[in-house]
């Protein structure tokens, strides 16, 4: 007897298990592991991933596996195990790992179809007569029809016939009609016996005559200015046969990949590719490090390596991050590798989203370029992944299953033995502290590729503009550069960073920010106590009236948008063009690269942009980048927020002089004086790292201690505080002794949708048993979980803090 233990779509601790099912005989030929099944579940009929074939089990009575879904498996034997992999590391359910390595259509409700690709005389006789003359029959008609599994899988197999996927009634797949001549000989015939009068009739068979391959219908229309019917009429008669075939619905369809070859690398580059072509070369796992400053050519380094791994008959995979993920990006990978590309990001419909995905899966493309989830394409064959931007915060899922793409990358480069490289101007400290402990290779570029120096830096001190009566948005050395550069048509990028604005309170006459004594972050105020209070460790003031410092009473929290901005620099500069790019105005589809697309073919002088301008932008007329607020990240509450500035500022910096044309930048901010700011501003990585190192290893975070973040949230308050204090309790009882439990605290949004928020952060430095205890505690709960609402959530090394 065979046996299939299946994980079933039921997210739920009791269920998160194995449950074997016996296969029945009509698929015990061909089912196989990780192929999705239907099967009784209690009263249900659920979906479930097959995740190992057996002949044995303890369960005495077995039910049977009701149907069989694919008739090739959408996982493979690796994305299998990595499914485990993550659910034991993030704490998961198994099935929640397994679905989010797949494209959201397979996960969806979908209907079954069958479609016929060849001709109906071709098929079994059973066949026949279930088409009878249809291109498609449902599968409850199969059923119904009690037609033999076996027929129809050998009509898949033979290219016959093949499964469709119908999501809430709309086809997955597109098709096209396509028109070609049904045989030569004919065709002139039928020329000949075409009169002359039928003059269309004749310019379509006289077109056939000379071009015989098949054509979209549309294109022939469009090409010989004809209609539909006069094209039916020849099918009538026989000449000619319409049929419709899939397109891929390929959003980089209209466009025009220029094609590029391989730069002559730099020295610098050749040095820093020699040891990635090496570990390729003999097959082996390895992480490289690539630290490159702006603009020194890492994304030549990526393109080279992958050719290499494409020339041994190898797959590419190459993440960057969602926001960077701009057409100037997919050009560079498209224009070297054309139609052998696959792009995957949040913007592409759900149907295209497939597209891209089964043309890995039917190994049609060799790279696949995309955002954080296209680190689950199920390449068989891998020979390089790379991390562009590895300090991006997106890589890191912020829902269950909580992963980050930099471990999943080197789970799956361990597998394939092949390289993992993680590019960045601006590492995290993370990687950059594994790099120098040869944890990573750390290979470096440290020259741009024009050989500039890097722009110079202007760091402005708001509060001596204040002092001078500038009271507006912009110092008086920004407008005066931004007017230099008006005059001599030369463009301006302006970075207005808001994350973190309205939460921290400044003076706007010494710039003191306050701070928590205990934890080294800026306290949040809270609108409604009119209070101040620290997300770490519980600490809480009154809204002060006065700045402690110096007395003065502007100290106020911070807010602005950008359409205030925009209006401001407007009034300022009334004769400039002003393109302003934020969440309001990249909502729509497509409206992102519109935008970019008209500031580089000069439409406007500005471009006013949240974080999402401040990477992977390549424009040779910018001279001049303007950080309006340097200081706002600096404040959030949480430990990275030095280092998050860091990175804004050279990755934003980098923006300007990429080419011929030097760049310059002015950063505005209140505390000019942090080592942040000022590091950033000369281009001082090793100096900021070793300085931020210093405070990590002083509060004990990391890239010295290994955090875990547990969030309670309940509707009700108390109950939710009471749930934190108990867990806190246990993991005191449980956990070693140089691990660190604090807590409980609110969360830094206290309460979302009605729900109370509470939290406790666990710092460890070696805790074996944490995901096992963390596990059983939570278990504890499972009843209040199912019955009362309750969450309880572990982030393991959370990238936010809130
Ligand atoms: N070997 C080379 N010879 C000539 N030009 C090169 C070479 N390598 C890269 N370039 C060019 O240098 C410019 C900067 O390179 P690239 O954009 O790859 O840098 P980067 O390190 O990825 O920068 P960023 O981190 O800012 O995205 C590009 O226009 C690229 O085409
Ligand atoms: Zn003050
Ligand atoms: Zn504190």
């Amino acid at each position: 007897m065979k046996i299939a233990s299946v994980i079933v779509d039921v997210p739920s601790m009791a269920i998160d298990h194995v449950f074997d099912y016996r296969i029945p005989d009509r698929y015990k030929d061909s089912l196989e592991e990780g192929m999705r099944v239907i099967i009784p579940f209690g009263p249900r009929k659920v979906m479930g991933f097959v995740i190992e074939i057996k002949t044995n089990t303890e369960v005495k009575e077995l039910k049977e596996i009701d149907e069989v879904l694919d008739y090739t498996p959408v996982l493979t034997q690796e994305l299998l195990q990595l499914g485990t992999w993550i659910a034991n590391r993030t704490l998961s359910f198994q099935i929640t790992s397994l679905q989010v390595m797949l494209p959201q259509i397979l996960k969806a409700k979908y209907k079954k179809e069958l479609w016929l690709l060849a001709e109906e005389e071709e098929l079994s006789e059973t066949l026949q007569i279930l088409f009878a003359g249809r291109v498609m029959v449902t599968f409850e008609e199969i059923e119904e029809r009690n037609i033999p599994y076996i027929k129809i899988r050998t009509a898949i197999k033979d290219g016959l016939a093949e499964v469709r996927y119908v999501v809430k009634s709309k086809e997955t797949r597109k098709k096209m009609t396509w028109a070609e001549p049904v045989d030569a000989f004919q065709l002139e015939e039928g020329f000949m016996e075409t009169s002359n009068q039928a003059k269309k009739q004749k310019a379509i068979i006289g077109f056939f005559l000379e071009n015989p391959e098949p054509i979209l219908l549309k294109q022939l229309l469009t090409k010989l200015h004809t209609t539909r019917s006069t094209v039916q009429s020849l099918v009538s008669r026989g000449l000619i046969r319409l049929y419709e075939k899939e397109v891929y619905r390929d959003p980089y369809e209209n466009r025009n990949f220029e094609r590029t070859e391989p730069l002559p690398l730099t020295e610098e580059q050749a040095k820093a590719i020699k040891p990635i072509h090496q570990t390729m070369d003999h097959h082996e796992h390895e992480v490289f490090l690539l630290h490159g400053v702006t603009g020194s050519g890492k994304t030549e380094i990526y393109l080279q390596s992958i050719q290499n791994a494409l020339d041994k008959g190898q797959e590419a995979i190459v993440l960057v991050p969602e926001i960077s993920l701009t057409p100037q990006m997919v050009q560079r990978f498209k224009g070297r590798f054309g139609s052998d590309v696959a792009v995957m990001h949040s913007g592409l419909s759900a149907g295209e989203k497939f597209d891209e995905w089964r043309k890995v899966q039917r190994k049609e493309v060799r790279v696949v370029v995309g955002a954080r989830s296209a680190i689950f394409a199920p390449f068989e064959n891998l020979g390089i992944i790379i991390i562009d931007e590895e300090h991006e915060n997106s890589y890191k899922q912020d829902d269950t299953p909580r992963y980050h793409a930099r471990d999943i990358a080197i789970f799956r480069g361990e597998y394939h033995h092949c390289p993992v490289i993680l590019g960045s101007a601006t590492p995290t400290l993370e990687s950059f502290a594994r790099a120098k402990k040869g944890v990573y290779h750390l290979l470096t570029l440290s020259k741009r590729m024009n050989n500039q120096s890097m722009p110079e830096v202007e760091i402005v001190d708001m509060r001596d503009e204040l002092h001078q009566g500038n009271r507006s948005m912009f110092s008086f050395p920004l407008q005066e550069r931004i007017r230099e550069r008006l005059e001599r048509k030369e463009q301006i990028v302006l970075l207005l960073n808001r994350r973190g604005y309205s939460t921290f309170v400044i003076c706007r006459d010494c710039g003191t920010t306050i701070q928590c004594p205990h934890c080294d972050i800026s306290l949040t105020y809270h609108r409604k106590q009119e209070r101040l209070k620290c997300h770490y460790c519980s600490y809480e003031i009154p809204m002060p009236q006065v700045c402690p410092e110096c007395g003065s009473d502007s100290i106020r929290y911070f807010g602005t948008g950008t359409q205030k901005v925009e209006e401001s620099l407007q009034q300022t500069f009334p004769e400039a063009g002003i393109i302003r790019m934020d969440v309001d105005t990249t909502r729509r589809k497509g409206s992102h690269e519109k935008l970019l697309n008209q500031f580089r073919e000069r439409k406007a002088d500005i471009l006013l942009g949240t974080q999402m301008i401040a990477k992977g932008l390549d424009f040779s007329n910018v001279t001049l980048v303007g950080v309006l607020a340097a200081d706002s990240m600096l404040h959030i509450p949480d430990f990275r927020s030095a280092e998050k500035t860091f990175q804004l500022l050279t990755q934003v910096s980098g923006r300007a002089g990429r080419h011929e044309l030097p760049g310059e930048v002015v950063v505005q901010s209140y505390t000019p004086d942090h080592y942040s700011i000022e590091l950033a501003s000369q281009y001082q990585f090793e100096p900021f790292f070793q300085y931020e190192m210093k405070m990590r290893k002083r509060f004990k975070y990391p890239p010295y201690y290994f955090l875990a973040l547990v969030t309670i949230s309940h509707p009700n308050h108390a109950y939710a505080v009471q749930v934190t204090q108990k867990i806190v309790k246990s993991l005191h009882e449980m956990s070693m002794n140089r691990t660190q439990i604090m807590g409980p605290t609110p969360s830094p949004i206290t309460r979302i949708k009605n729900r109370y928020r509470y939290q406790c952060m666990i710092k460890y430095k070696n805790e074996p048993n944490l995901y096992e205890n963390m596990k059983k505690i939570i278990q504890q709960y499972e009843k209040e979980i199912q019955t009362k609402d309750l969450q309880i959530s572990v982030d393991f090394q959370p990238t936010q803090m809130m």
